[in-house]
C-alpha cells in the first residue's frame, strides 16, 4: 500500500460510517485573517478570488503593523476590520501577543495567511493555531530565506548569486523566519539582464496565481500529510493525484 492509500481508505470509511458515501460532504466555509506590512497585493488578490468564489473562504480580518499601509487601506475601503499588530513606540495602540490570539479567536479564524508581513509571528500564536498559518516568501526556499531576507532584498541576492531561476514558495510557518513545510512552489526564470524591480515584478505575478490556488485548496480540506511529515495538495480535477 502506497504511503497515501491508508489516508484514502480512512477518508473512505468515514464517508461510509457517515452515510455519506454516496455525496461528498459540504465544506464549511472557510474565515481567514491576512497578516501585511505594505501594499497587499497579494491579499487584495485573494479576498478578489474569494468574492468570486474560486475560494471556498472569506477573509474576516486584515492584520498589520503598518496603519496607513496600502493594505490597511483597501481593507478599510471593503469594509474589512483592520487590526494593528505588534504593539509598538510607533503603534502604541496596536495589541499584545495575547490580545491578538483572543481577538482572531473571537473572529472565529480559521486560517492565517501572511503576504508581504515583515515582523516575526510569535510563538504564542503560531501555538495557538497549529498547522494554520501560511506565508508566502518571494524565493525558492530553503535559498535565499531568514531573517534579512525581505522585498527586494530577496531579489538582489539571487541575481548576484546567479541563479538562473527563481519563485515563490509558500510554507507553514513555524517560529523562525522561514524555515516552516514547504507547502508549493513555482519556477521563475531569472534573465541575464534582469533588475531587481524587473525579477519581483515576475515572481510576484506567480505569488499571486500560486497563493489563490493553494488559499483554495486549504478552503476545500485539499491539504494533506504524508507519513514523513511532508505536506501534500491534494489534485481538485483527479483526487487520487497529489503535489
Ligand atoms: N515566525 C515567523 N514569522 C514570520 C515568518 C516565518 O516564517 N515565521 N515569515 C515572515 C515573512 N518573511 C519572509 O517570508 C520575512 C519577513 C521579514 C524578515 C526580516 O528580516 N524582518 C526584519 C524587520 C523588517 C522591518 O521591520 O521592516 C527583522 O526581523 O529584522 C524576514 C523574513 C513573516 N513572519
Ligand atoms: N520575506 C517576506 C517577503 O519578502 N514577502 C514578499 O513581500 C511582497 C509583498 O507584496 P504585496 O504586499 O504586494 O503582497 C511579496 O513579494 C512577498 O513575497
Amino acid at each position: 500500500m502506497s504511503r497515501l492509500e491508508c489516508k484514502n481508505s480512512v477518508e473512505k470509511v468515514s464517508d461510509v460510517v457517515s452515510g455519506k458515501e454516496d455525496s461528498k460532504p459540504s465544506v464549511k466555509r472557510k474565515r481567514l485573517a491576512v497578516f501585511v506590512s505594505g501594499g497587499g497585493s497579494n491579499f487584495r488578490s485573494i479576498h478578489q478570488a474569494c468574492a468570486e468564489g474560486a475560494v471556498n473562504g472569506d477573509v474576516v480580518a486584515l492584520v498589520t503593523n503598518k496603519h496607513a499601509c496600502g493594505g490597511a487601506l483597501y481593507a478599510g475601503d471593503k469594509g474589512i476590520p483592520v487590526v494593528l499588530f505588534p504593539k509598538t513606540k510607533d503603534e502604541p495602540d496596536a495589541l499584545s501577543s495575547d490580545d491578538l490570539v483572543n481577538v482572531l479567536r473571537r473572529f472565529e479564524v480559521d486560517f492565517i495567511l501572511l503576504a508581504g508581513y515583515l515582523k516575526l509571528i510569535p510563538v504564542e500564536l503560531i501555538r495557538a493555531y497549529p498547522r494554520s498559518i501560511f506565508n508566502i516568501h518571494p524565493s525558492l526556499l530553503p535559498a535565499f530565506g531568514g531573517k534579512g531576507y525581505y522585498g527586494l532584498k530577496v531579489h538582489k541576492a539571487v541575481i548576484a548569486s546567479g541563479a538562473r531561476y527563481s519563485g515563490p514558495t509558500i510554507h507553514f510557518v513555524d517560529e523562525h523566519y522561514d524555515t516552516g513545510r514547504i507547502l508549493a512552489q513555482r519556477v521563475v526564470p531569472v534573465r541575464a539582464n534582469d533588475t531587481p524591480e524587473e525579477l519581483a515584478s515576475r515572481v510576484l505575478v506567480e505569488e499571486h496565481k500560486l497563493y489563490v490556488e493553494v488559499t483554495a485548496a486549504l478552503c476545500e480540506d485539499r491539504i494533506v500529510w504524508r507519513e514523513d511529515g511532508v505536506p501534500l495538495i491534494q489534485s481538485k480535477e483527479n483526487p487520487e493525484e497529489y503535489y
